[in-house]
């Protein structure tokens, strides 16, 4: 089935970290390689976050520059990217910022296993696809955002949505803003988490480009597979 051009864009310590060890949300990116994260996210169909990066930060991942939206809506496109939220068991709050700030596309993925009121509670405020059993069939879900006219989707995270994408050979570029900062921490998320590759099946990737940005510096990378 098709898909859309997908990328990853993060940002992390120099240690790796994408948060802290209680999960805690971390200022990574300075003011430019958040503008640049707008640009991405104005120049995309949908953002994706897992639904751990919901309850942790409440993002709204609306785009931030009034230029931007005004380019946008002046192409004929809602102001902000639809918003897709990976939550297996449906359980997005419905008072969550996604829902609250910006206009624009709600589209949660939810598995079958998903409580059918929690289903119904999310209906009324997005749209929702139910894939895969226990949880979220990735592939597939992908293969239906495709089927909804989105060609380029932008993945903020978190640790595990970035493992199960990344794992399932859904990525094709990753962009990480390494910041000067170390968080530490055995069970900090870091970049990609979740079950891990072993010695025979590791992801390789191909550097496309390397740049320093303020404090920190921002690897572009191709997805070339295991
Ligand atoms: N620094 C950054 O750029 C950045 C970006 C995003 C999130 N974060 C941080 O990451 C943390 C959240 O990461 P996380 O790993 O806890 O949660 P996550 O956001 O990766 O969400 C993972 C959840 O998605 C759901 N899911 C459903 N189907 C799935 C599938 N097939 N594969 C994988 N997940 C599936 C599951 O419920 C799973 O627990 C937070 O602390 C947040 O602050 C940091
Ligand atoms: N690129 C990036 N740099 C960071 O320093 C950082 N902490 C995040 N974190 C991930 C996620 O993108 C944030 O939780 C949202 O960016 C919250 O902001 P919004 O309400 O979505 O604008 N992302």
């Amino acid at each position: 089935m098709e898909r859309p051009f997908i990328f990853i864009n993060s940002a992390m310590s120099a240690d790796g970290k994408i948060s802290t060890k209680e999960r805690k949300q971390v200022r990574i990116s300075g003011n430019i390689d958040f503008k640049r994260m707008d640009q991405l996210r104005a120049g995309a169909d949908a953002i994706m976050v897992g639904i751990g990066t919901v309850m942790a930060d409440d993002p709204s991942l609306t785009v931030k520059s009034p230029e931007l939206k005004k380019q946008r809506l002046e192409a004929g496109l809602d102001e902000n990217p639809a918003r897709v939220i990976v939550d297996s068991k449906a359980r997005t709050p419905v008072d969550a910022d996604i829902f609250k700030k910006g206009e624009g596309k709600r589209i949660i993925l939810v598995s079958e296993s998903a409580p059918h009121d929690k289903v119904a509670e999310l209906k009324k405020k997005a749209d929702v696809i139910i894939t895969g059993k226990e949880s979220v069939d990735l592939p597939a879900a992908m293969g239906q955002l495709r089927e909804n006219g989105i060609k380029r989707l932008m993945v903020e995270g978190g640790a595990t949505l970035n493992w199960g994408m990344i794992s399932n050979g859904l990525v094709d570029e990753i962009y990480t803003f390494v910041g000067n900062l170390i968080i530490g921490g055995k069970t900090a998320p870091t970049f990609v988490d979740g079950e891990g590759s072993t010695e025979d099946n590791i992801i390789k990737m191909e550097l496309l480009d390397a740049e320093k940005i303020e404090e920190g510096i921002l690897l572009k990378w191709k997805v070339t597979g295991k």
